[in-house]
């Protein structure tokens, strides 16, 4: 099922897939979040040893293979090939045989594998999609009853503008011109009402922050850019 993806997105991330795993290159924000945000999964969800997680728009596996480096089994999924088979090749370089990656609609694998993961996750992947509730809806169908599920994005204000395109694509070039469009992020009032639509029940915020003198990030409660949210999904009733 390719209509909740964008040709144009998928295209962006293809053409710059071999720098995935360069710390320096294009990718270097989401290297340098991925300790934070992997701590942050942990302490809200528990350790990660042993659970089955899906991530969703996993791209070159950065945050897969490092929530499989803490023993989960895990599934990435996205739609870019060339970035999979980079997740992929990285993976059986380093050895790590816990992680598969598969390309495959978050929605299609919602109907294919419902209620099977303990947790998903899918981090700066909802602003390049058409219909970002939908990929909600497929995470919170992804999930076992009890189980969580981990989304980040970007906001939506002037701050966000200025840090996340002016700054971030045009003075500090640490991004391509045109990774980000405006219009399509999200705010955290917007993902928590897509949540609960999809029977998420929203536990915790946190916020990164990012000082460009420093080329630092560390997380903190200011939601206003770069933001993360964990939700559960309620356990079943009992019978
Ligand atoms: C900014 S990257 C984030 C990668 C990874 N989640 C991370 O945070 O390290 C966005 C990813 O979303 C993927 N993507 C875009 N549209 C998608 C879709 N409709 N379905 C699955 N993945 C998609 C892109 O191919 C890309 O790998």
């Amino acid at each position: 099922m390719m209509s909740n993806a964008d040709p144009k997105e998928l295209a962006k991330f293809s053409e710059l897939a071999h720098k995935w795993w360069d710390p320096e290159s294009e990718f270097r924000p989401l290297h340098q979040i991925n300790p934070m945000r992997l701590g942050w999964i942990e302490q809200q969800a528990g350790p990660l040893a042993g659970r089955q997680v899906v991530d969703v728009g996993c791209g070159g596996g950065i945050l897969s293979e490092a929530m499989a480096r803490q023993g989960a089994q895990v599934l990435g999924v996205d739609l870019a090939d060339r970035s999979l088979k980079v997740a992929q090749l990285h993976a059986m370089e380093a050895g790590i045989s816990q992680v598969q990656y598969r390309l495959v609609a978050a929605e299609a694998l919602a109907a294919e594998q419902p209620a099977r993961h303990d947790i998903v996750t899918c981090m700066e992947m909802l602003e390049h999609v058409p219909d970002p509730a939908a990929i909600v809806q497929a995470c919170s169908d992804l999930v076992k009853p009890g189980g969580w599920v981990f989304f980040s994005t970007l906001n939506r204000n002037a701050k966000a503008f200025l840090f996340a395109i002016v700054g971030a694509e045009y003075l500090l070039k640490l991004l391509p011109a045109g990774t980000h469009e405006y219009a399509k992020f999200i705010k955290p009032s917007e993902l928590l009402t897509w949540s609960r639509a999809a029977r998420l029940e929203p536990v915790g915020t946190r916020g990164l922050e990012y000082n460009p003198l420093t080329r630092r990030y560390w997380l903190s409660d200011d939601l206003s850019v770069n933001y993360m949210i964990a939700c559960r999904k309620p356990a079943a009733p009992a019978a």
